[in-house]
């Protein structure tokens, strides 16, 4: 099965925000937290400056809105050529709306749910998305420690992907390390977010391949 890490750039120098970049080439793709200060309580950027890294990014975006209105903003960020955009269920009465807007465009359609929301009433849009986020921390902030409450989510949407035969990306965001990201492949995620362990461990290289070599050796299991 593929696996894909996807460094944050939560816990990159958002100063030095292009070099910072530069030191995670190695990796399938750049997870970009966009924050309201609404949907959670903490700010990060909005589409000009997503915009200014998706222009210097070695690899693709995985642009994650913890934002309220996803409806209005979504389609921005799709346009200014993210490879994914992800919105939180809590954010919308619309999900699909928003989903087919995103694919409308060019960019992949992703779901997000935060720990407390329970994913059964979601698994029947899975057809209408690419790849489903299960936070494993509250979303904000990073440095946060993985909750492993969260992994019969990610049983439940593996049993449902294969049952159906789609090709959904499960993702997991939060407290991703060399010990959690093993559990969190056990329970079905292919895809992973990590911030500060790729970005603290002084050698982001070195550690985007050992979260590799950890999830696939878990799925070999
Ligand atoms: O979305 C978020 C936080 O809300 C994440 O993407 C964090 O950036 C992950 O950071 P670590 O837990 O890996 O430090």
């Amino acid at each position: 099965m593929a696996i894909r890490i996807n460094p944050s750039i939560l816990s990159a120098d958002f100063v030095n925000m292009e070099r910072d970049l530069g030191a995670i080439a190695t990796a399938d793709l750049a997870h970009v937290d966009v924050m309201d200060n609404h949907f959670v309580p903490n700010l990060t950027f909005g589409p000009q400056m997503v915009g200014r890294i998706q222009d210097v990014s070695p690899i693709p975006l995985d642009v994650h809105l913890m934002i309220e209105n996803p409806e209005h903003w979504a389609p921005g960020y799709a346009e200014l050529g993210a490879y994914s955009v992800t919105f939180h269920a809590e954010s919308t009465d619309n999900p699909v709306a928003v989903a087919r807007r995103l694919r409308e465009i060019g960019a992949r359609a992703g779901l997000a749910v935060k720990p407390g929301t329970d994913i059964e009433p979601y698994l029947e849009l899975m057809p209408e998305f690419d790849q489903i986020l299960v936070m494993t921390v509250e979303p904000g902030f990073g440095g946060q420690s993985f909750i492993p409450d969260v992994m019969p989510k990610l049983e439940l949407l593996d049993a449902a992907r294969k049952k159906s035969g789609l090709d959904v990306w499960l993702q997991v965001d939060g407290g991703i390390t060399l010990d959690t990201i093993v559990i969190a492949a056990e329970a079905g995620a292919d895809t992973f977010v990590a911030g500060s362990s790729v970005y603290n461990s002084g050698n982001p290289e070195k550690a985007i391949a050992g979260l590799r070599a950890a999830a696939h050796s878990a799925h070999k299991h």
